[in-house]
């Protein structure tokens, strides 16, 4: 799965040091047992070895030429090897080599990069495009009398879009007004008329839709969300944008919780051709973070992308967690630029603008990633969680494929919705 594994000394003084560096608040430092947690995870590892699953390239592989014999030898047990993760129970490793990657670029590549970025959108939204515009088509192309029963007819079109009810009142307001000041008689003038209202809807707090970067500045991006909202499929798809940017990319399987959320993790670095930094199942996400900064800062990345485990069933623990890892972001690498993303997906409808309220609730969201809008016909989901809890969606998922992530432009889609 892996091309090679390459281990990285690591020397117990910047254990030690980061510990009192980082853990010097009391509260924090009892509430965590921050001395016991540490020293387990950081517990050499003969040698004190961080794993660091590299990407497939040649040179890459010339310069840290890797010896699986002494590999094993040293390898402890709160790492993880390849052998591991293969022979696990839950893990197919001929199965998923083959699986996606060639299914992926396939995909990806033969039908996608034909197609232009609106070409893509269009397609990827189609679910919602055929519900939507038809709906919308066929109320305003039929010589409707322009009155209230046409307002509340729209509203029952844009409420069923799942552009929930704050949003859907204030477009509709907005329409009657410009409908009256534009002195607008023909129901037709009103299908461009709302295009054009609904995109300011989404642009009215003028958020800011694209990614933080500095140049020169590591930028770290820590990806939130619940289990199978597509975080692990979003994250390669990241790092393959960003890298096709000319941006250099490093992951961190800063979800710790499950063994097959690192192995799958893995895969995709090695599909979008970047390293990875993994301690084992269980350890301490913040130990992770650490790790991945300093390799990060070592090998000049640009972009360092932390998968994180999105676990709001216990809020109290997963603020705790996500605290811990700021600090140690903050403590070591304080000049980054920063980005709390969150994976929400789009088929869940109104659950998804619930748990963005929650996790506002749990930690500071600088941004969203919509996924599998391919999927659904709830697009208008994107309405409430830009218009009405303000937070920009940077990122909408429109399919499976490693290309299959766009950078979210609300012109564009409201144009692919009609
Ligand atoms: N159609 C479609 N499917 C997607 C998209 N993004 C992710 N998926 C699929 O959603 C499923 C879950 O994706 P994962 O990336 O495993 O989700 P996760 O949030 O990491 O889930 P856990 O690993 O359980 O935490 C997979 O089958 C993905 O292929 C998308 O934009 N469109």
């Amino acid at each position: 799965m892996f091309d090679f594994f390459k281990k990285k000394k690591k020397e117990d003084e910047n254990k030690k040091e980061y510990l009192e560096e980082t853990y010097q608040d009391d509260e924090v430092e009892e509430e965590w047992q921050i001395e016991d947690e540490y020293e387990e995870d950081f517990k050499p590892l003969e040698g004190g070895e961080t794993l660091v699953f590299e990407s497939s390239n040649a040179d890459l592989e010339e310069e840290f030429s890797y010896d699986e014999s002494e590999h094993n030898e040293n390898l402890d047990s709160n790492h993880i090897s390849t052998e591991d993760l293969t022979n696990s129970s839950d893990f197919n490793y001929e199965e998923s080599n083959n699986y996606k990657k060639e299914e992926i670029y396939n995909q990806s590549y033969e039908e996608s990069e034909n197609k232009g970025f609106f070409g893509k959108l269009r397609d990827g939204l189609l679910k919602t495009r055929d519900q939507f515009s038809s709906q919308i088509k066929n109320l305003f192309t039929s010589n409707v009398k322009i009155d209230d029963e046409m307002y509340e007819e729209l509203e029952d079109i844009l409420i069923s879009a799942d552009i929930g009810m704050e949003t859907t009142l204030a477009i509709v307001d907005s329409l009657r007004y410009e409908i009256n000041e534009r002195n607008i008689k023909d129901s037709d003038e009103i299908y461009p008329l709302l295009e054009e209202i609904m995109v300011r809807h989404l642009d009215r707090d003028n958020l800011d839709n694209d990614l933080n970067f500095r140049n020169n500045e590591l930028a770290i991006i820590l990806v939130i969300g619940v289990n199978g909202v597509g975080k692990t499929t979003t994250i390669g798809k990241l790092a393959y944008n960003l890298e096709k940017e000319g941006k250099s990319v490093m992951l961190a399987a800063a979800d710790t919780f499950r063994a097959a959320a690192i192995e799958q993790l893995g895969e995709w670095a090695d599909k979008a051709n970047v390293e990875m930094i993994a301690h084992s199942e269980g350890a301490d996400p913040s130990a992770v973070i650490f790790d991945a900064i300093k390799s990060a800062k070592n090998k000049d990345i640009d972009v360092l992308i932390c998968d994180t485990a999105g676990r709001l069933h216990n809020k109290k623990n997963l603020m705790k967690e996500l605290e811990k890892i700021n600090k140690t972001i903050d403590s070591h690498a304080g000049s980054a630029t920063r980005e709390n993303l969150l994976v929400l997906d789009a088929t869940t409808g109104q659950n998804a603008v619930n748990q963005l309220r929650e996790f506002k609730n749990v930690t500071d969201i600088t941004g969203l990633i919509l996924t599998k809008l391919d999927g659904t016909a709830k697009g208008g989901i994107i309405f409430p969680l830009q218009y009405e809890l303000n937070v920009p969606v940077k990122y909408i998922g429109l399919g499976e494929g490693i290309d299959n992530l766009e950078k979210f432009d609300s012109k564009s889609f409201v144009d692919a919705m009609f």
